[in-house]
């Protein structure tokens, strides 16, 4: 647990699958991520059973091994059935004390957020991390809303400090955006696993996180003189 601690404080690109986007399927996808350097992923799957999501998420766990954060969106029962190192919900998931209840202090639990209300109540009931959603207008969760825009990230970041995970709509055109606005670490589903090339794909994202976060410190650093 305390490598997960210590990742999840130095989070850049998290990785989220989608099996009915991919172009060369879930486990690839994990695989040229988590060799590219990523080092959280999420097992997102909507169409699967029980008995097949628990098969596959103990593929991935071994894939991610020591070197990246292994979550399971939704599903507590296999993300405990997998060796998870915790789950990520929603608001209209189980609730996150009885997902705290059934998981334990260990591991990790990442909560939806849309708000700064809902930022708020995710910190005090004890969410690692928040899913800041929906940045910009996405096509691949049908019903997240509409994009509130990059700026909204700011206020968020003030409020809290837990880990900010921004999603929705998120490409390699409006990145930066994202990240100058305070967003700690991003998600970008189609983006990535719609490509020929998720490894390359994937460092690209990682190396325009890490630089910008590199520029906004120097920035710090030089006024603190
Ligand atoms: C990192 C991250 N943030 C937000 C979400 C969305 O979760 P939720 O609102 O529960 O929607 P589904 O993903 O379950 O459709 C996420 N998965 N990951
Ligand atoms: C799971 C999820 N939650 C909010 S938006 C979203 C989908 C993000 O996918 P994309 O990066 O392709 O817009
Ligand atoms: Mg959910």
């Amino acid at each position: 647990m305390a490598f997960c601690e210590a990742l999840l404080n130095d989070i850049d690109f998290y990785l989220v699958t989608d099996s009915s986007l991919s172009k060369k399927g879930t486990l690839s996808d994990v695989k040229c991520a988590v060799a590219a350097g990523c080092k959280i992923v999420q097992y997102r799957e909507k169409d699967k059973t029980t008995k097949e999501m628990i098969e596959e998420a103990i593929l991935i766990r071994k894939i991610c091994g020591d070197d990246a954060i292994f979550l399971v969106n939704d599903r507590i029962d296999v993300a405990l059935a997998a060796g998870a190192d915790g789950v990520h919900i929603g608001q209209e998931d189980m609730p996150i004390d009885s997902a705290r209840k059934i998981l334990g202090e260990n591991k990790i639990i990442g909560l939806t957020v849309h708000d700064t209300d809902e930022a708020i109540e995710a910190e005090r009931k004890g969410a690692d991390y928040v899913g800041f959603s929906p940045v910009f207008d996405t096509t691949t969760k049908k019903d997240a809303g509409m994009g509130v825009g990059p700026e909204r990230i700011q206020a968020v970041k003030t409020i809290i400090d837990i880990p900010i995970v921004a999603i929705g709509g998120i490409n390699k055109n409006n990145c930066v955006s994202v990240v100058e606005n305070g967003a700690d670490s991003l998600v970008a589903i189609s983006a990535i696993v719609c490509s020929d090339d998720v490894r390359r794909e994937t460092g690209y994202f990682i190396e325009t996180i890490r630089k910008i976060k590199q520029n906004s410190s120097d920035r710090v650093n030089v006024k603190g003189k």
